[in-house]
């Protein structure tokens, strides 16, 4: 099949490059020059493993190609994936501008029988919206789909060619038809149904994957004070087929491109129809307060952060991504600094794209791992980069001033820290101290 995908961040770029795979013909079109000249050189504008050397095993078989020509890889295509980005309005709605500008741009163009096929994650209605717009200006017959986007950052290729489900929202028939046959080589499991309850599900799949998450820090939070450990907690739920095992890790809360905003944006979603969605507030009121906890626990260790060195290692909001967007790190960093601390940071690589984020900041950005941590009086963990987990302790001691180790993401084990002398903090589990559990006193009720 002839396809043009319209905008190449992650979606756009990683579902182009995976259609083309899978055999079909490819235009991915980006306004942004540079991003496609970069491309037609053989260069990714963003960090995703195996993208690099599948973007050029296609274009080398011919199957995909990189345009800034919206109008001519409209023609040629029989469906227009639209991929843009749907960002935070300051009042947390999804920002349609993008999304109405292409839709408008395809109209223009289009000159025959097309389908637009909305990977985007958009709030109910808007792809009715769409279709209004493209009707106001063709007569040519343009079906609407809505098929949203599932994929995660770091494993956005599997996750492409190997989808849990595909869901497939349209009232068209033929269109229908059609966006089964391109998806049948990735899945069986294709749900069919009406374009409103589509955008629905990638909306409340994000918010119960973000509930999940501020839940088990909640519990998290409660085992520290109790005496448990969280690991051993979320295993033992999760082993109930009816919980699942995953996103279930504790740590400073969830960031990142999707799950803050689309949090955001179904809250006002429900109250543009009245509906106050108390459960999914809380879950972006505990997220926010979760990363806090880095700042609590170090003053527990320090006192006063003034003057202090603190060392960060990590920036991106998870791991395997150059993706800074929306990363806990931002106001933990921004924290520290306001209260005189002293902050090396260091990310394998993530760190350009957080510096763009956070020029007007006193930070020391460095090259290594061992550099970040050399002589600072604790050290943060904010990203579990594997990098990190490999390290020593032994060696992270010796470089530290004095051994303080706060782990946002819980990555280091009880038996690593034995042999140590750190103040060990972590999410949810039990404080080590020189190699020894710090005992809960005896609870009273
Ligand atoms: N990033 C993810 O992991 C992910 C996963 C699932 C769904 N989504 C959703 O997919 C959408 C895209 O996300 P993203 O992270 O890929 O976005 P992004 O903002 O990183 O990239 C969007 C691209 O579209 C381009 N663009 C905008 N208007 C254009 C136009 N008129 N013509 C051509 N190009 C245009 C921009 O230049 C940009 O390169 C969002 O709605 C997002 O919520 C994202
Ligand atoms: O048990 C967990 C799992 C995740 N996270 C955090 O949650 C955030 C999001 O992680 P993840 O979901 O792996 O990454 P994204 O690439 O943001 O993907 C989410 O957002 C995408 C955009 O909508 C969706 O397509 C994906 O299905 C959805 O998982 C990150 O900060 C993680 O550190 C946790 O704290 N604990």
């Amino acid at each position: 099949m002839k396809l043009a995908v319209i905008g190449t961040g992650y979606v756009g770029l990683v579902s182009g490059v995976c259609f083309s795979d899978l055999g079909n013909d490819v235009t991915c079109v980006d306004k942004v020059n540079e991003k496609i000249t970069m491309l037609r050189q053989g260069e990714v504008p963003i960090y995703e493993p195996g993208l690099k050397e599948l973007i050029k095993k296609n274009t080398d078989a011919g199957r995909l190609q990189f345009t800034t020509d919206l109008s001519s890889a409209v023609k040629e295509a029989e469906i227009i994936i639209l991929a843009v980005g749907t960002p935070s309005l300051p009042n947390g709605e999804a920002n349609l501008t993008y999304i109405m500008e292409a839709a408008k741009e395809i109209a223009l163009a289009v000159d025959g029988k097309k389908i637009i096929m909305t990977k985007s994650t958009v709030p109910v209605g808007t792809n009715e919206k769409i279709e209004n717009l493209v009707r106001k200006h063709t007569a040519h017959p343009v079906a609407i789909a809505s098929v949203p986007e599932f994929l995660r950052e770091g494993s956005a290729i599997r996750d492409t060619l190997g989808p849990d489900r595909i869901v497939i929202g349209t009232e068209n028939e033929a269109a229908q038809k059609k966006l089964i046959e391109l998806h049948q080589p990735l899945t069986e499991n294709i749900l069919l149904t009406d374009v409103r309850s589509a955008e629905m599900i990638k909306y409340a799949s994000n918010a119960f994957l973000a509930t999940k998450i501020s839940f088990i820090n909640e519990i998290a939070n409660i085992c520290e004070k109790v005496g448990a450990d969280v690991t051993r907690v979320a295993e033992g739920m999760g082993y109930d087929k009816r919980i699942g095992s995953s996103f279930l890790r504790a740590g400073i809360g969830y960031g990142g491109s999707c799950f803050p905003k689309d949090t955001q944006a179904l809250i006002q979603i429900a109250g543009h129809v009245d509906y106050d969605f108390k459960l999914l507030k809380s879950v972006v009121e505990v997220n926010h307060d979760q990363r806090f906890n880095v700042i609590r626990k170090l003053e527990t260790i320090l006192g006063d952060l003034s003057g202090k060195t603190i060392a960060i290692w990590g920036l991106a909001f998870k791991p395997e991504t150059d993706d800074v967007r929306d990363a806990p790190a931002f106001e933990i960093i921004s924290s520290l600094l306001q209260r005189g601390a002293l902050v090396k940071a260091y990310d394998p690589i993530a760190t350009e794209n957080f510096k763009k984020n956070l020029l007007h900041l006193d930070v020391t950005y460095c090259q290594t791992a061992e550099e970040a941590a050399l002589h600072a009086d604790a050290l943060c963990v904010l990203t579990e980069w594997k990098e990190f987990q490999e390290t020593s302790l032994t060696d992270i001691q010796s470089w530290l001033k004095t051994p303080n180790l706060i782990d946002g993401r819980n990555i280091y084990s009880e038996e690593q820290l034995a042999k140590t002398e750190f103040v060990y903090y972590s999410v949810g589990r039990p404080n080590m101290n020189n190699g020894v559990r710090e005992q809960t006193p005896l609870l009273s009720f």
